[in-house]
């Protein structure tokens, strides 16, 4: 697979050249238009940004206590997971850390690509509330179709995304089935919680730097999703995860896959599992890669808990928006809090 997506990669001004376009076939599920821009126009005009936005200072790390979570993970072997009817492991992963490492989740060599040149970046409307120092691209898993006749010089680009996605499905949809006899969940008949045709796979670099002024290369967050499943492509450490009030690194391991729990499983456990805070801090060595893959209910899907009135994921996604847009920072469960 690396030998099939490389060459599309090679020579970033195919990147450059198509990034707008890209844009439109799948812009970060949780982003205002403004924030992605902001995200994705580093490379040619980080002088602009940083100067009209002064970058926050990182969040408090819990008197700079950065510890390093490798030894402490959770592990969870996917393929133990297929047997086991109850799985206490899994459980625990989910309550007390809301992310673990996944092994035995298949082969080895998933997906591997060059860093990719984004075009300029168009000036911003607003100033989100924090600068993101990183730039990558979004695909949805279900309008790669598209992709198909308006980008016929990217076919090998797609195959290989969509091969990646079905695993990734497998891999969620394996996890998820899990997860759900642990919880006993009443789930709606003929209906996916992890659909594959909203799945959005996301490539993102981040730049090296050793200047913490600069910000973080992704600010402090939960993703909306039920799960992501996050491959450090190139074994460049940078995400944290906030854990009794103290951010550990998750530090990449060969052939392990990251799974973190995002709002939308949080809300379909009705709490009984937290959607994970994490952050990716830049590295002051070397730049990092890393490959996302993000699955969502069927938009339409209404989630009902007894913490939360009942809402569909694309309700979710277009409050998510419009606070990104307005407030400037995402909002997330606590706007469909019961009162
Ligand atoms: O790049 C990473 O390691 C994490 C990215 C992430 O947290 C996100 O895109 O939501
Ligand atoms: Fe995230």
């Amino acid at each position: 697979m690396i030998n099939r997506l490389t060459p599309t990669f090679e020579g970033n001004h195919l990147f450059s050249m198509n990034m707008p376009h890209l844009q439109v076939l799948g812009a970060r599920h949780d982003w205002s238009p403004d924030a992605y821009l902001c995200r994705r126009s580093f490379v040619h005009h980080e002088h602009v940004i940083l100067a009209a936005t002064p970058p926050s200072p990182p969040p408090d790390d819990g008197g700079d206590q950065i510890h390093e979570a490798q030894d402490l993970l959770p592990v969870i072997d996917l393929e133990c997971l297929n047997h086991d009817k109850n799985n206490i492991k899994l459980d625990e992963a989910c309550k007390q850390w809301g992310l673990f490492r996944l092994v035995n989740h298949g082969p080895s060599k998933l997906l591997s690509g060059t860093p990719i040149l984004t075009p300029s970046g168009t000036a911003l409307k607003r100033a989100p509330q924090n600068i993101n120092l990183l730039e990558g691209f979004n695909m949805t898993l279900g309008q790669l179709s598209q992709f198909q006749s308006q980008f016929p010089v990217l076919e090998s680009f797609r195959l290989s995304l969509m091969e990646y996605g079905e695993h990734l499905t497998r891999i969620a949809t394996t996890l998820f089935e899990g997860i759900a006899k642990n919880l006993d969940l009443k789930l709606q008949p003929s209906r996916s919680y992890v659909a594959e045709s909203t799945g959005i796979v996301r490539v993102y670099r981040y730049p090296k730097s050793s200047n913490y002024n600069v910000g973080l290369g992704l600010e402090v967050h939960t993703d909306s999703s039920v799960l992501s499943i996050l491959n450090q492509e190139n074994e460049v450490s940078g995400l944290e995860v906030l854990k009794d009030d103290q951010w550990l690194t998750v530090k990449p391991i060969s052939n392990t896959l990251v799974v973190n729990l995002g709002d939308m499983m949080q809300a379909i456990s009705d709490d009984k599992y937290k959607s994970v805070t994490h952050r990716v801090k830049l590295n002051n060595k070397k730049q990092r890669i890393s490959i996302c893959y993000f699955v969502f209910p069927d938009e339409d899907l209404e989630i009902e808990s007894s913490k939360y009135r009942t809402f569909t994921y694309s309700e979710f996604r277009a409050q998510v928006q419009q606070d990104n847009k307005i407030a400037g920072y995402k909002v997330g469960l606590p706007r469909f809090e019961r009162t």
